[in-house]
């Protein structure tokens, strides 16, 4: 699909980090339909390698297809369709011959409800990727994998006693950080965060955001968040989307994350940080 009509290109504002692993992801002139309601237009973000990017903005203004976009979660919606590039270190996640599941793979996603399988063993949760990936391991391996994991995720003391016993058994806060270990069990390159902590206490959700800006180094991590104060903490730039009279969403202005908040450009992105509507 083409769409001549308006254009929102943002540029990168940060260079990637050296020495850090991650992948640097690139939407290029992102558009989205539901049907034939268009909810996002020509959107482009860089995400570098290395950093965490906060996506904000007020609800309906397409800040989650955008991030179900970055991982072709978009397409599973029967009536959904979209125009663009998404690209992870240069290639396109939609080129013809690029595998679903080798995006889902390289591109990890945590929602807003924790979604761990509630009957399985916190162990088996945490390699429960594995299989979809295709990758055969032995005791050993896999007993490695979990407790890095489980750590890297702030996990793992809590629960090394017990790792047989049920994921369901865990709290909210403890659910979402194995949500988190297993999408780390199949090393993204990406981690997609919805709106992580919304179902959080602050105690949990301060638990995440230190867990998130960790696990920074090592994965490139796009976060959704209502949150002014959780993204000033967690994020080094910032994407301000705006939905305005029932146009489609674009980014009004994206920068590094101290900018956005202390001095951004355009009235409407100071006048959502700063809590005056949305
Ligand atoms: N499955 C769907 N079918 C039809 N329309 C949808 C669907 N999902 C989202 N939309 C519409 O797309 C637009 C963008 O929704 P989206 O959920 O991406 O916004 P958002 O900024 O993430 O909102 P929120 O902050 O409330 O989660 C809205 O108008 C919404 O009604």
């Amino acid at each position: 699909m083409t769409d001549q009509t308006t254009q929102t290109e943002t540029t990168l504002h940060l260079p990637a980090v050296p020495g850090v692993s991650g992948a640097t992801l690139e939407a290029r002139r992102i558009s989205a339909w539901f049907g034939d309601h268009k909810v996002l237009d020509r959107v482009s973000l860089t995400m570098p390698a290395g950093l965490v990017t906060a996506l904000i903005g007020p609800s309906g203004c397409g800040k989650s297809t955008f991030l179900r976009i970055l991982n072709r979660m978009h397409e599973l919606v029967p009536s959904a369709s979209l125009a663009g590039e998404v690209l992870v270190d240069d290639q396109d996640i939609y080129a013809a011959g690029q595998r679903l599941t080798e995006a889902r793979r390289t591109i990890g996603m945590v929602f807003q409800k924790p979604n761990p399988f509630p009957a399985m063993s916190i162990y088996d949760n945490v390699t429960s990727g594995l299989k979809l990936t295709g990758t055969r391991m032995n005791g050993d391996a896999k007993d490695d994998l979990v407790e890095e994991c489980l750590a890297k995720a702030g996990l793992w003391k809590e629960v090394r006693d017990r790792l047989r016993q049920p994921g369901g058994a865990l709290s909210g806060g403890q659910q979402q950080r194995l949500c988190i270990a297993r999408s780390l069990a199949v090393r993204p390159k990406v981690l997609l965060m919805d709106e992580p902590c919304s179902a959080l206490d602050p105690t949990s959700t301060r638990r995440i955001e230190e867990t998130i800006r960790e696990l920074a180094h090592e994965v490139t991590i796009v976060i959704v968040t209502h949150n002014m104060q959780q993204a000033a903490r967690v994020s080094d730039q910032c994407a301000f989307f705006l939905a305005e009279q029932g146009t489609p969403g674009a980014i009004v202005e994206h920068g590094p994350t101290d900018t956005m908040f202390a001095s951004p450009s355009d009235p409407r992105t100071s006048d959502y940080v700063e809590g005056r509507f949305g």
